[in-house]
């Protein structure tokens, strides 16, 4: 497990490149054969991926969280990106097709992720926070999440938001997931900007080819920074930091967010002519 530490916004002003990538993108994340996880302490999510192929693989807890088990203290929200898989939840088993997402509530304590076919393995994406008590495990995909339409040709934002975890849908404690799917010929997330100083951000951007890359826009929004993020990439977002981004090929991303409140629409409008 990687650890990475909160960053104070005025020092990030002062970052360059290298510090910027080294602090708030994830690369590598779905390695073939392994688990990987990356603890943030921005609210304290994990992050991660899994690529099982031949073997099952088991997301253990790691000496870092002084636990006996992941979910002793946590709630995790799962969605696969690749081929067909399952998950096995203390026994019992969820074929996750992909783009579904498992909620996966405080307590159980055993995970395993499966490929259907190891020559076309399932790519899980985990993201986990702090829970102080469970909810139902349960499964949700873009046919059963609500769903928002967004943007227009005009601003070449038009996009379909699904949120998978929330108030009004599969109810967590504290994790709120989603995923935003850009509609063709359209580049543009999350702009006009915004923040939300009560909740840090996640955003796993896939579905882009290899040569593409998304302009990920972050920092306060009077003193802005990028990162150019390449497929099956994540950037951790502060909750001082927009979090927008530009393609150079259609996209689509995973949100999730975690933190004081758990209120969706909770956003801190950032202005056009405020952006700097
Ligand atoms: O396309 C969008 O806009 C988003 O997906 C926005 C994220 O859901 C977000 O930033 C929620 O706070
Ligand atoms: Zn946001």
């Amino acid at each position: 497990m990687e650890i990475r530490y909160t960053t104070n916004p005025t020092d990030f002003s002062q970052y360059g490149t290298k510090r910027i990538r080294d602090e708030f993108l994830i690369t590598n994340l779905f390695q073939v054969g392994k688990v990987r996880t990356v603890y943030s302490h921005n609210d304290r999510v994990v992050l991660g991926g899994a690529v099982p192929t031949t073997e099952p693989l088991t997301l253990k807890a790691h000496e870092a969280l002084k636990t006996s088990y992941f979910l002793e203290r946590r709630e995790l929200g799962i969605v696969n990106i690749g081929n067909n898989g399952v998950v096995s939840v203390d026994g019992e088993s969820y074929d996750l097709d992909t783009g579904s997402c498992l909620y996966v509530g405080l307590g159980n304590k055993y995970i395993q992720f499966e490929s259907v076919n190891e020559e076309e393995p399932a790519k899980f994406y985990i993201v986990s926070t702090t829970a102080h008590c469970t909810y139902p495990t349960t499964k949700v995909d873009i046919t059963t999440a609500q769903a928002y339409e967004l943007g227009t040709t005009e601003e070449s934002n038009q996009r379909i938001l699904y949120r998978f975890i929330h108030a009004e849908g599969v109810k967590s404690c504290q994790l709120m997931l989603g995923m935003t799917v850009l509609k063709p010929n359209n580049m543009w997330n999350t702009m006009p900007a915004h923040t939300h100083d009560r909740r840090m951000e996640a955003y796993l951007y896939f579905g882009l080819p290899e040569d593409s890359k998304v302009f990920h826009f972050m920092g306060k929004p009077d003193e802005t920074r990028h990162l150019v993020v390449s497929n099956e990439e994540a950037v951790i977002s502060p909750s001082w930091s927009i979090h927008s981004g530009v393609g150079t090929h259609n996209y689509t991303f995973i949100w999730a967010m975690a933190g004081e409140n758990y209120t969706f629409e909770d956003m801190d409008a950032v202005k056009m002519e405020d952006l700097r």
